[in-house]
């Protein structure tokens, strides 16, 4: 268990609603991330067409893009994903619904101490770890049979269901991102997509409220940091921005368009593709107006697998810049909880 775990006194939605003034400990403390800018310029990540990943049609010009996009920005925009804005909405709706609901019921899903699945906030590791201003339902979705349907709300009654739907949709698009992302590298069009298509790969969903907070300037939705997965497929709010990706070393802030998929590396991507592509680090600044919902979907390798760079990657002009790791995600956290970063750690 983590030292000083525990869940909070009072969730970041109930301090909003209560008009609290943030406690010390959410806080934000200057890191080697640079200061909180609540309205840096917009990210100029590229918007790509996954259409026509899905289809026979040429895609030279997308492919370009995405190869760009990701040896840079670590990140794009996904339009023409194939599931509709009422579709989208609808699922945004769920969650809303889900975070609206009474303490007592949501109470019912609060994450253990020492466990990050479940309803609550982020695992506090340290005494001095600074607070995020936002409560979240995090569930490990696949393996479907390590599911913890303890954690699985029942209210709204549609809430499992539209998980579910809502999984295989983000399944496919994954996968024939992972192919598209290998064509536009020229590699074998499965040499990533195998590596998340196996019985034992992992998904997570965590879906987020970040509450309006009336110091928008001195308080984090979300402290930086960089995922672990493969790749996360983020449905933003189309009301409020306040997601943020670090690019040479000045933050911008990612626009909302409003039924696009944003879709970021993570650390997993990195390795495999020997650091070809990157895993951005990013954050989520918070509002004094307005709420935020966020969905996100993470897809992890089988955590019983190594991965490491794919080896057509690996050649004299580009040494093996990563060592193979197995369960990256307990290896991440591990860094975390020493103050260290996993990337680095791995790095040859
Ligand atoms: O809510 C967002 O916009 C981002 C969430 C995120 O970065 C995460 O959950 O890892
Ligand atoms: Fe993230």
């Amino acid at each position: 268990m983590a030292a000083g775990d525990s869940l909070p006194a009072k969730t970041a939605q109930q301090m909003a609603v209560d008009g609290d003034q943030p406690p010390s400990k959410y806080i934000f403390n200057n890191t080697k991330f640079g200061p909180l800018e609540t309205s840096p310029p917009f990210a100029p990540v590229p918007i790509i067409d996954i259409g026509c990943f899905f289809s026979s049609s040429n895609q030279q010009t997308e492919l370009q893009k995405l190869r760009s996009a990701l040896t840079t920005w670590g990140c794009f925009q996904a339009v023409n994903h194939g599931h509709s804005d009422s579709y989208l909405d609808n699922l945004r709706q769920v969650f809303r619904q889900f975070f609206e609901l009474p303490l007592e019921e949501k109470r019912k899903y609060f994450r253990e101490t020492g466990s990050v699945e479940g309803y609550g906030n982020d695992m506090t590791y340290s005494e001095n770890q600074v607070q995020d201003w936002c409560d979240r339902l995090f569930l490990r979705i696949l393996p479907e049979d390590q599911r913890k349907l303890r954690f699985w709300p029942e209210n709204p009654s549609n809430l499992r269901d539209i998980i579910d739907d809502y999984t295989m949709k983000i399944k496919s698009i994954s996968v024939v991102i992972f192919e598209a992302m290998a064509r536009s590298l020229d590699l074998e069009e499965h040499c990533f997509s195998k590596h998340f298509t196996e019985e034992h790969d992992v998904l997570q969903g965590r879906f987020i409220l970040y509450p309006p907070c009336p110091t928008p300037d001195q308080v984090l939705g979300l402290k930086a940091h960089s995922d672990r997965s493969g790749i996360t497929l983020l449905l933003q709010d189309p009301g409020v921005e306040g997601l943020q990706v670090l690019n040479d070393g000045k933050w911008y802030m990612v626009p909302v368009i409003r039924d696009a998929l944003f879709i970021n590396l993570g650390d997993q991507m990195q390795i495999m593709s020997n650091g070809i592509f990157k895993s951005p680090v990013h954050r989520v600044v918070t509002n004094k107006a307005k709420g935020r919902i966020s969905v996100a979907m993470f897809t992890e390798p089988d955590p019983n697998k190594e991965i490491g760079p794919v080896d057509v990657l690996v050649d004299e002009k580009r040494p093996r810049a990563y060592k193979t790791v197995k369960n990256y995600a307990i290896f991440n956290h591990e860094c975390f909880q020493k103050g260290v970063i996993a990337l680095d750690a791995v790095k040859i």
